[in-house]
């Protein structure tokens, strides 16, 4: 029997991908396996997440930043888990949520229990032999490749609110055999794209994510760009690429109004419930996220009413990634969909009991990067092992977000091709 007690644990400060800093964990086991994870942060944070503990801090924990989350995991952490076995995932998950003893992971953060998390799965999957994603997999038999949702127009907060009020526009090739053409879909549009902005006179700067920010006039003509450019790809709009929206609306809401800055007017939920049909019924639109605000229960409902029968409706900053705000979603019918983020909610357990409710219920679940990132491709590991069918993970262009595609490409050769390819049927409707 392979040793998996750990017998070391060590954290660092390392940035993420917007420069800021980050916490890394790294595990070594007694079998002489050693593994190590970095995670990351959002910009545009729904309320209800779990706490972290960042640099600039306005919180009660202000000061306590990323050096003291390392400091944690270098001394209170180090002596919880020392001895413990890295096999037992949900034990050492319960453990750590014990040791916060609170109901936001204030006092030792979210991110940096998650870091600590994810290492030990990573560190029980190189003591197996296997890896990450069969690890994970636990032989459930729901392992399957995603389609890729890529973000090739960023708007909003990720692009400094320079152009679309809207954050996201995501191409969704689920017509692909395969995710290796899936992905070659995908980039080919977006250098379609790039070369169809710079032709109309557009900047091609790029946002968080990666995906251009040209200052658009309205959030309606990104997807008239993007329908362009999957034709000038050589691809069938609607047929092999639908198109998918994150307008984060919680960043646009405000005493009872969602503002389009760009568009020079504020909607009630009814009146973007409305514009989101009158866009469905223009474009070959099969997702909408975060549609409506956070705390919109009644504009979701609404939404889901009009629109749930024919798009996904995916609830981020709405669920958080959050079993008790996932049941009361499904109980009152506000989506069909959720947003997993790990960093949301703080641990692999908890995670997966997320994708587990939704999948319980029929519910689409969505697992997805944070605006800023690092390399890390635990969530491309973690969306093949719970064949959740789809992965948001920013443009196909720089390194912390091509890192988790090109992990995905490893994965989908070493399974040679007994991982199906979810298509067109991941997406609830
Ligand atoms: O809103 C989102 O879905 C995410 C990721 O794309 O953005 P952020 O990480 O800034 O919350
Ligand atoms: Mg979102």
């Amino acid at each position: 029997m392979t040793d998996t007690t750990i017998t070391s644990l060590h954290g660092r400060e390392i940035l993420d991908s917007r420069g800021n800093p980050t916490v890394e964990v790294e595990i070594w086991l007694a079998c002489g396996a050693r593994a190590r994870a970095a995670v990351p942060s959002g910009a545009s944070t729904g309320v209800h997440e779990a706490h972290e503990l960042r640099d600039g801090d306005q919180s009660r924990y202000r000061g306590k930043g990323v050096l003291h989350a390392v400091d944690l995991v270098n001394t209170e952490i180090a002596t919880l888990l020392q001895g413990k076995d890295a096999a037992e995932q949900e034990e050492i998950d319960r453990g750590l949520i014990a040791l916060d003893a609170t109901p936001t992971r204030a006092r030792l953060g979210a991110n940096t229990i998650l870091a600590v998390s994810m290492a030990v799965a990573r560190g029980a999957a190189a003591a197996s032999g296997l890896s990450l994603w069969r690890s994970l997999e636990n032989p459930k038999g729901r392992a399957a490749m995603p389609v890729p949702m890529m973000n090739i127009l960023n708007g909003g907060v990720h692009a400094a609110w320079q152009g679309a009020d809207f954050q996201e526009y995501m191409i969704v090739p689920y017509g692909a055999p395969d995710f290796r053409e899936a992905l070659r879909y995908g980039s080919e549009t977006y250098h379609a794209l790039k070369a169809l902005l710079a032709a109309k006179g557009y900047h091609t700067g790029v946002g968080d994510e990666g995906g251009f920010a040209p200052a658009v006039r309205s959030n309606q003509e990104p997807l008239d760009l993007i329908v362009e450019a999957i034709e000038a790809a050589g691809f069938r709009p609607g047929a092999e690429i639908g198109l998918a929206l994150d307008p984060a609306s919680s960043e646009l809401y405000g005493d009872g109004e969602y503002r389009l800055k760009t568009e020079g007017r504020a909607l009630s939920a009814g009146e973007m419930v409305d514009y989101y049909a009158d866009l469905a019924a223009a474009y070959p639109l099969i997702v909408i996220e975060d549609g409506l605000a956070e705390d919109d229960w009644d504009g979701w409902r609404l939404l889901t009413e009009t629109l749930g029968d024919r798009l996904e409706l995916v609830g981020d900053d709405l669920f958080v990634t959050n079993v008790e705000r996932i049941s009361r979603g499904i109980r009152e019918q506000a989506a069909n969909a959720v947003l997993i983020k790990p960093n949301q909610v703080g641990t692999v357990t908890e995670t997966i009991a997320a994708v587990d409710l939704a999948q319980a219920n029929g519910w689409g679940a969505m697992v997805s990067h944070r605006s800023g990132e690092t390399v890390d491709t635990f969530i491309a590991d973690l969306c093949v092992a719970l064949g959740t069918g789809h992965l948001k993970t920013g443009a196909p262009a720089r390194g912390e977000r091509v890192e988790k595609y090109n992990q995905l490409l490893r994965i989908e050769e070493e399974a040679h091709g007994c991982l199906p390819f979810a298509g067109r049927e991941a997406f609830v409707r």
